[in-house]
């Protein structure tokens, strides 16, 4: 895909790239061709990310974004080439899948199964701590959790048969796109954890030095930023305090975490060959291209990495330069879907 209006002449492109001049008749139809991107979007994910920039960048590009009438059969809009959704409810799933049997032509970002899978807590980490990245330069590790569906007496009793060590993370066992589902709290003794309301997942605290690290995945292009998180619990804190307290939602702000504000040691980024390796299982085994991983380091270890969650179209607003990137990641879909046709005929 090009500029509508440019015709490559020359060995330059449009983006001041030299490359060879093999520009066929067929291929600049198929550049001037317009991406259609259907979407379907809360109104505050559509607020964050389809952002005045990113519209201009994409006009220019011959991308233009349709908004989706949730009133009307998807199959009698469009014709898209794209459908970008993320909506709250189970109708909205079966929507899609149906569209998409009907429509294997258009790609549908992602498919509603996978996205399913990471909306429950427990099947969103299952796999990892399995995964071989053996020469990556760092270990990746889950912590430990169990879930709990009802809060009876043997339930808090199966807390300490799974041998979970205090401070507890309780989590919302369902990522449903509320409030309440990113309502989280740390739990310090076992009988406070009758105060919880089930279903939750119940996760081990790990000291990090109160950074984390959000990966940002758009298909092939990965992004780390910092945020700040909850700081270190010491053994002293685990002896005295006792009761579950709400968690703020720190890591959530829009702000990244200036480097030269920390520890080195606290600051350093995960290396490269760990995240590429990381994400590439993921895309694989999740069947998902849009997608952040929340991830923290161990307190005192150079190499020791948690995932602690994975997020289906995070808030790419505050992802670095993330229209250029979803432009770029667009048109290598235009790309893909046109290498696909031409190997047909
Ligand atoms: N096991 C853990 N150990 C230490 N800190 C944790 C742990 N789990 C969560 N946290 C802290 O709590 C924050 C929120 O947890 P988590 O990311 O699981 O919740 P969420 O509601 O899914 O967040 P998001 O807004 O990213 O979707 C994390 O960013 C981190 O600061
Ligand atoms: O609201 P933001 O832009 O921050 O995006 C957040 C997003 O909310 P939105 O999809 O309603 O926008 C959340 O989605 P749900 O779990 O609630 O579905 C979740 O993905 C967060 O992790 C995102 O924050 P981030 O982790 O990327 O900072
Ligand atoms: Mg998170
Ligand atoms: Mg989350």
């Amino acid at each position: 895909m090009r500029d509508n209006n440019i015709m490559p002449k020359g060995n330059e492109t449009d983006d001041g790239e030299v490359g060879l001049n093999t520009t066929s008749f067929e291929q600049v139809q198929q550049q001037q061709k317009k991406l259609v991107i259907g979407y379907a979007l809360t109104s505050k994910k559509k607020m964050s990310f389809l952002q005045p920039k990113l519209e201009v960048l994409a006009r220019k590009k011959g991308i233009s974004f349709v908004s989706i009438d949730q009133e009307k059969p998807l199959s009698e809009q469009g014709p898209f080439d794209v459908v970008l959704h993320k909506l709250l409810g189970n109708e909205w799933h079966d929507v899609i899948e149906d569209y998409q049997q009907k429509h294997p032509e258009v790609t549908v970002l992602d498919p509603p199964c996978a996205i399913q899978r990471i909306y429950n807590r427990q099947s969103m980490l299952q796999g990892i701590a399995d995964i071989n990245l053996a020469d990556c330069d760092g270990m990746i590790c889950v912590p430990k959790q169990m879930v709990v569906l009802k809060n009876t007496t043997s339930s808090t009793n199966e807390v300490a048969e799974a041998g979970l060590n205090f401070p507890l993370v309780a989590k919302p066992l369902l990522v449903d796109g509320t409030a309440k589902s990113h309502q989280l709290f740390l739990a310090y003794d076992r009988l406070s954890l009758a105060e919880l309301e089930p279903p939750l997942v119940l996760q081990e605290f790990v000291n990090h030095g109160g950074v984390l690290f959000k990966v940002f995945v758009v298909g092939d292009v990965i992004k780390v930023v910092r945020r700040f998180s909850l700081p270190n619990v010491s053994n002293c804190e685990k002896e005295k305090v006792a009761g579950v307290f709400q968690f703020p939602r720190v890591s959530s702000s829009a702000a990244s975490v200036d480097k030269t504000e920390l520890d080195p040691r606290v600051a350093e980024l995960p290396p490269k060959p760990l995240l590429e390796g990381l994400v590439r299982e993921l895309r694989n085994r999740l069947g998902l291209r849009l997608f952040n991983i929340d991830m923290i380091r161990e307190h005192g270890s150079r190499d020791v990495y948690y995932v602690i969650d994975i997020n289906y179209f995070p808030g790419y607003g505050k992802m670095p330069d993330y229209e250029q990137v979803f432009i770029d990641f667009f048109l290598s879909l235009a790309q893909t879907k046109h290498n696909k046709i031409q190997c047909v005929s």
